[in-house]
């Protein structure tokens, strides 16, 4: 099939001039009000401010059992000198209205809640007083107004208690009660409509094909929606026809704002726009900014609707969404603009930018030696996860190219803020680990685990910015993992070994059943035996170096990044061969001949050893259950076994 053209972004605006343009054709205002049921009021903001038309409490009210009196009767009364008083005939329950006044020397019996008589001004709780032959014998003296609230002391009558614009929580909704409120004046919602294009987009629950991809951004847009305060209306995965996005769109537009995502950049298929851009009224008012990720990011208005084609890379989706369009679903919701949380911290590592560009960066944060350091967590627009594990983001401005290590930066904190970790790892991912963090998350522990690599976590651990680091480091010069590169601020704590071996799809002849010699000395020499690479300072490229005694067979250039994506592209035919580690042949079902064993290890700042959730790793590390439940996943946990 022939390849179109791209077709070209006209006009590439910046980001305030695409939100400028965007805003100038909507009413950032509320759509209405409507009114629902108390019990249905939860997370609704209120559309009008609440006047109390009652007072609470409607009644001067007793806040103890004991007796309604005068205080001045009980004035002086003490344990050897109390001061005796006549009951009246009446007993005041909650709910009683009094009828008998108590006058001077009298008193009435009244219970927690009751409604305080008339000529009485203060309650005697029952624990100072005695009957005594038909009296009450008063131990102790009372105020005026003592264990007595007035009318009125907590809600007045006439009294603004919630005003407009508030979210309703379980908290205001009491207040509501409180003051006879059973049907409530809210903001209506907007509802918005949501789809994802794409013919490679698979709804979750459906069989994933190969090559395809689970929508993820119809399911985090609509429940984003609903937290600013909207109603997602589902439209589901439209494919990339132009009679059924059309239709989609048409539909849509029956509700108050449209977002899909998906096919905005794209030449050949760019259908998104192309339908949006037959709208009018005025219709597309920016396609391409100058952010990233984000850049083709589209956005038009008709007639006073919003409608957005997000980019189909989930984070950029999720930047773009929350850029343009969380600011106008909180504003037609009738919620004030989102408050911005921004915390300093510093960058621990140097990063690169696109000049020309408005950069989000999204880091995760802990805390170390100069304040907060900020660790980039990017693994690009396409990732699912980031946005879900970062704290944060930073803006690198459209001019900068590069931030130094050490460079001081304003993070934007993201959903529920900064969260305390007693626990921080910082290092190279492992199974083995996520199994330890998990037992330990199941202890009690918050534990925040940043995966940057064995380089990476050395490197935080020198700067004591965690509490350990997982590492498989193996000095070139001897073949000894991890120990080379210690200082004597780190202490080096044996995790277990990881046996690294050619991985191959089962039933190849060129593999079956031969060891790491002869399967090598085919891998070197067959023309037809493709390779998949690791990336250059990985251990296992180190290892691979080595098997390879300096040839470079097909696939030599394809440096993937992880044991998982050797494997893949081994198990789905990309290459042949690669090296990897046991446990993932297994869960890809190839066939592993083991060449070396690989340490991963420990690595600990040694003044953060004493923490209480340091010991715990260890101790779980040590303990019998960790050691079997790292063996039953592939691992070797005794030297040499
Ligand atoms: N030659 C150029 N290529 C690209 C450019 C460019 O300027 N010139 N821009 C790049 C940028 S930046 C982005 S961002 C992406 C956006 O592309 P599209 O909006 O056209 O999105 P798709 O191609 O449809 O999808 C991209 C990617 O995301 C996956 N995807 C799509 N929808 C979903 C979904 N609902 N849930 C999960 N994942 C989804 C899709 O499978 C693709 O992998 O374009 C660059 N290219
Ligand atoms: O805008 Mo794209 O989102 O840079 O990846």
């Amino acid at each position: 099939m022939p390849v179109k053209a791209q077709s070209q972004f006209l006009q590439v605006l910046t980001r305030d001039e695409a939100e400028r343009r965007f805003r100038e054709h909507l009413t950032l205002a509320p759509l209405g009000a409507e009114t629902v049921a108390l019990h249905a009021a939860l997370g609704r903001v209120l559309a009008e401010d609440v006047v109390a038309t009652v007072d609470v409490p409607g009644f001067d009210r007793s806040n103890v059992d004991g007796f309604a009196v005068r205080a001045g009767d009980t004035w002086g009364a003490m344990e050897e000198e109390p001061r005796r008083l006549s009951p009246t005939a009446e007993t005041l329950a909650p709910g009683i209205v009094p009828q008998a006044e108590v006058t001077a020397g009298t008193a009435t019996p009244i219970a927690t809640g009751g409604m305080l008589p008339r000529g009485a001004d203060a309650v005697v709780m029952v624990e100072h007083t005695d009957m005594e032959g038909g009296r009450l014998v008063v131990r102790r003296a009372a105020t005026a107004g003592e264990n007595v609230s007035y009318a009125g002391t907590d809600i007045a009558r006439g009294e603004t208690v919630l005003r407009a614009g508030q979210p309703l929580s379980s908290r205001e909704i009491g207040v509501l009660a409180a003051l006879g409120l059973d049907q409530v004046p809210v903001h209506r919602r907007p509802r918005v409509a949501i789809f994802s294009t794409g013919n490679e987009i698979v709804a979750p629950g459906a069989p994933l094909p190969v090559g395809a991809v689970y929508d993820s951004n119809a399911a985090i847009l609509a429940a984003a929606v609903e937290e600013l305060g909207g109603e997602p209306v589902r439209l589901g995965v439209v494919p990339d026809n132009e009679a059924r996005l059309s239709a989609a769109l048409r539909q849509g537009l029956a509700c108050d704002a449209v977002v899909f995502s998906g096919g905005t950049s794209k030449g050949e298929g760019d259908l998104s726009y192309r339908i949006v851009a037959a709208l009018q009224d005025p219709g597309v008012v920016a396609h391409g900014v100058a952010l990233k990720p984000g850049k083709p990011v589209c956005l038009a208005v008709t007639q006073g609707k919003p409608v957005v084609i997000l980019p189909g890379f989930p984070t950029s989706a999720v930047f773009t969404f929350h850029e343009f369009m969380a600011p106008v679903i909180r504003a037609f919701a009738g919620r004030p603009p989102e408050q911005r949380q921004l915390v300093d911290a510093t960058l621990p590592m140097r990063v690169n930018s696109e000049r020309g560009r408005t950069e989000y960066l999204l880091v995760g944060l802990v805390p170390g030696e100069r304040g907060l350091a900020a660790y980039p967590m990017g693994k690009g627009s396409g990732s699912v996860t980031t946005f879900s594990s970062a704290d944060g983001f930073i803006t690198i401005g459209q001019h900068t190219e590069i931030l130094d290590a050490g460079a001081p930066v304003q993070v934007q904190l993201l959903g529920q803020g900064l969260q305390a970790a007693d626990l921080i790892l910082v290092g190279s991912h492992c199974v083995g680990l996520d199994w330890l963090a998990g037992q330990l998350v199941r202890q009690g522990l918050r534990i925040k685990s940043m995966s940057v690599g064995s380089t990476g976590g050395l490197m935080a651990a020198k700067r004591g910015e965690c509490d350990l680091g997982g590492i498989h480091l193996m000095d070139p010069a001897t073949g000894v993992y991890n120990t080379h590169l210690l200082t004597p601020a780190l202490e080096l704590v044996p995790g277990y070994g990881r046996m690294q071996g050619v991985v191959y799809r089962r039933g190849d002849a060129r593999f079956e059943g031969r060891d790491a010699a002869a399967a090598m000395a085919t891998a070197r020499s067959e023309a037809g035996c493709a390779m998949v690479n690791r990336n250059a300072g990985s251990g296992t490229r180190i290892l691979i170096d080595r098997l390879l005694e300096g040839a470079q067979p097909a696939g030599y250039g394809v440096q993937t990044k992880s044991h998982n994506a050797v494997a893949v592209a081994v198990a789905q035919g990309r290459a042949d061969w690669g090296l990897a580690i046991d446990t993932v042949a297994r869960q890809y079902g190839l066939g592993f001949i083991p060449v070396q064993e690989e340490r991963y290890d420990f690595v600990l700042p040694r003044d953060r050893l004493a923490r209480a959730p340091v010991q715990a790793f260890l101790a779980l590390l040590r303990s019998d259950a960790a050691r079997a439940a790292l063996r039953e996943l592939g691992f070797r946990v005794d030297p040499g076994g």
